[in-house]
């Protein structure tokens, strides 16, 4: 079998216009664009790049970028007053705060000051709980990205069994969350995981997101399987940047039915998710019906 290719960028372009279609009806109803707030601590640049190339895309569907970029050495009390005064400010809709943060700052602290409704990357305990209790709210971007990826791919995933490699409070386990709610049987494994192999080769569902480049083998994959790759390792390959992914792509390609590629899958997924998170937090603020764009 020769894998399909799971064009997460073809599938992220058709949400943005569906995404940007659903302006001109905000914009009339309360007489402004919906606005996300990125916030950065620290220079490290890969995340700036990720920060600029998230306010690009806000712009381009229509909507208002608010960057905010600050010193390594900003204090807790600082950042936590922004968060507040973003909370505040009606042209915000979205606050994303881009992790890791500093050692010195407390992630949960900062997390928690974040207005809930505002939350598009779904990480105040708030946002977390509605997930686990199956109440509508605020979903991580990229397991969000992914499930959006996998009923296009599969439709039903009922009684399917999936299991998630990573355990992370912005990834695995709301991906987990997500599959649960979705029918699926759900494994989640981590590095303390025994007879990872074993396990993965009795799933339908793969979804790598463990952060070690070409982890999943490629004779780990069950013929057929459907592979979500959640990595990307950036290393320096034959002299060229490559960013590489947890699962060794070229393998898996003779065994699994579909596939996503990094890059060009779920990463390009992420950043349109968190458009789409920011729009329904748009309409849900302005006490407009609940928006399903997917
Ligand atoms: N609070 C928080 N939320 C996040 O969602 C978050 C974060 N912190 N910290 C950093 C990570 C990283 N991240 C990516 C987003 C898009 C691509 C992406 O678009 N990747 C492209 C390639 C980009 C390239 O070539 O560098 C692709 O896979 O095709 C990758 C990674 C979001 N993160
Ligand atoms: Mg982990």
């Amino acid at each position: 079998m020769r894998a399909q290719i799971i064009d997460g960028k073809a599938y992220a372009d058709g949400l943005a216009d569906r995404i940007t279609a659903t302006i001109p009806a905000f914009t009339e109803k309360t007489g402004r664009v919906p606005g996300l707030a990125v916030i950065l601590v620290g220079s490290d640049p890969a995340s700036e790049i990720y920060v600029r190339s998230k306010g690009r895309k806000t712009r381009e569907l229509g909507m208002a970028s608010f960057e905010h970029i600050l010193p390594a050495e900003t204090g807790q009390t600082e950042l936590v007053a922004l968060v507040e005064a973003l909370n505040a400010d009606n042209r915000v809709d979205g606050i994303l705060v881009q992790l890791p943060l500093p050692d010195h700052i407390d992630e949960l602290a900062v997390v928690r000051a974040i207005d809930p409704r505002k939350d598009v990357d779904g990480l105040h305990p708030e946002s977390a709980g509605r997930l686990v209790s199956g109440r509508p709210g605020l979903v991580s971007c990229t397991p969000l990205g992914c499930l959006m990826l996998l009923r296009d791919q599969l439709g039903d995933l009922s009684g399917l069994d999936a299991i998630v490699i990573g355990r992370s409070i912005l990834v695995g386990k709301p991906m987990g969350q997500l599959l649960l709610g979705a029918n699926c049987t759900v494994t989640m494994a981590h590095s303390r995981t025994r007879n990872l192999a074993d396990k993965v080769r009795q799933a339908d569902i793969i979804v790598a997101a463990a952060g070690q480049a070409g982890m999943i083998k490629g004779d780990w994959i069950r013929p057929g399987a459907t592979v979500i790759d959640v990595g990307t390792t950036r290393a320096v390959v034959d002299g060229k940047r490559r960013l590489l992914g947890d699962v060794d792509f070229a393998a898996a390609l003779e065994r699994a039915s579909a596939i996503t590629p990094v890059p060009g899958g779920v990463g390009p997924m992420t950043i349109m998710v968190l458009m789409h998170n920011t729009v329904l937090a748009a309409h849900d603020r302005a006490g407009l019906p609940h928006l399903q764009l997917w």
